[in-house]
């Protein structure tokens, strides 16, 4: 633990009876920090929060505050406070009530809570709706009432469950973005589950991406961005075009093979997770940082035949679906080429990612018999 860790997360282990959720969570926050919680359904980032809340308890790990054990503390003795995707708002009482709900219950006096719930309101831009029902809000107006809520009680943990899901897209990026001030104003620690990539990527200082209950990656947004650690990562932040190679590594180079590239070769930096790699690979790239070129070109990376299969305008640039050896993928491209046309696409060195094949086909494992590549990735 650094002299900095605020909230403290070590072998957590949780599950629902025997069915074991998360496995082995180790995470450091430090004091003021957004963290988001990526991942997709089910892979327990629900869980994960409801646990450092303290309505699960783990089987085995411990979660400290500010060098504290908190772990086997009720709730209400965290000192955090939890926002729901569903708002989870009183439904039978004014905007003012929900908000001091949390201090009322604290047995908060009167004339304190009043102030208090004034200045959360103020804060949150809903002076003059105190007195409403907040049956009778939109739902960003309802959002910043569980926010304010929760907010009122100066938690020094704030947990966010999916707050803006309930949201239109417009009043999204609004409340996104005060959420993300706020916080930082006020300097409370956040953990912000999501499994929107962009919300996470532009409001957090770190991601966490959990995958089947165990953190695959930490890092800042443009870290896990450039430098995904697995194929899972790099799929997950938008890297989903892959392409299957025989791999071969020497000193600092990457020897690329395949139908696909290109004079069927190509030669990249090698990543540092491939050292002594020999075998099948799968690249990663992203639709937008492929380039259809009309000739061969200079600089690291490799080049890909293909043929066009279809392309669409969502707006801006042209998407095309590019048919590669067995594969498709997609590259985007300011110019439309037509269906069935040949076309070369170049993917720079720092925009692809390779990481050993998660399997192979039969047709791969027949030419490794041949004699291609000796190493089947595990
Ligand atoms: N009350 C429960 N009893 C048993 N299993 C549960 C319960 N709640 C969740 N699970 C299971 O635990 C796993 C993790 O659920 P969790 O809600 O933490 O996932 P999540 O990552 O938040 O998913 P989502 O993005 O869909 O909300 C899932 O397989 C889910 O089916």
């Amino acid at each position: 633990m650094t002299s900095s860790t605020f909230l403290n997360i070590q072998g957590l282990s949780v599950g629902y009876g025997r069915n074991a959720v998360l496995s082995g969570i180790d995470l450091e926050l430090g004091q003021g920090e957004f963290i988001a919680l990526l991942g997709s359904s089910g892979c327990g980032k629900t869980t994960l929060l409801r646990t450092l809340a303290g309505f699960m308890q783990p089987s085995s790990g411990r979660i400290l505050v500010a060098g504290r054990d908190i772990t086997h503390n009720p709730p209400e003795r965290r000192d955090m406070a939890l926002v729901f995707q569903s708002y989870a708002l009183w439904p039978h009482m004014s905007v003012r009530q929900n908000v001091g709900y949390g201090l009322k219950v604290r047995g908060i006096p009167r004339s304190v809570i009043g102030a208090r719930v004034d200045e959360v309101l103020t804060m949150l831009g809903l002076d003059g709706l105190g007195d409403r029902p907040v049956t009778a809000l939109s739902g960003g107006q309802r959002q910043r009432v569980a926010l304010g809520r929760a907010l009122a009680i100066a938690p020094q943990i704030l947990l966010l469950d999916e707050p803006l899901s309930n949201l239109d897209a417009r009043i999204r990026l609004t409340v996104r973005h005060e959420i993300r001030s706020l916080q930082q104003r006020l300097g409370i620690t956040a953990v912000h589950v999501t499994h929107d990539r962009e919300e996470a990527m532009v409001m957090a200082d770190r991601i966490v991406i959990l995958n089947q209950g165990r953190i695959e990656q930490v890092g800042s947004p443009e870290e896990l961005y450039r430098h995904p650690a697995s194929a899972f990562v790099a799929t997950f932040l938008g890297a989903d075009n892959v392409i299957r190679l025989h791999a071969e590594t020497e000193a600092s180079t990457l020897f690329l093979k395949g139908d696909a590239l290109a004079g069927g070769a190509g030669v990249v930096p090698r990543p540092e997770h491939l050292t002594g790699y020999r075998g099948l690979v799968q690249a990663h790239f992203r639709s937008d940082e492929a380039e259809i070129v009309s000739g061969s070109s200079n600089g690291a990376g490799i080049e890909l035949l293909g043929i066009v299969k279809h392309a669409s305008y969502p707006g801006g640039i042209w998407r095309h679906a590019v048919a590669v050896g067995d594969e498709e993928i997609l590259v985007d491209a300011k110019n439309s080429h037509a269906q069935g046309a040949n076309v070369r696409i170049r993917i720079p060195a720092d925009a692809l990612f390779v990481f050993p094949a998660e399997a192979a086909t039969q047709s791969e494992m027949n030419e490794l018999q041949r004699g291609g590549a000796t190493q089947a990735a595990a």
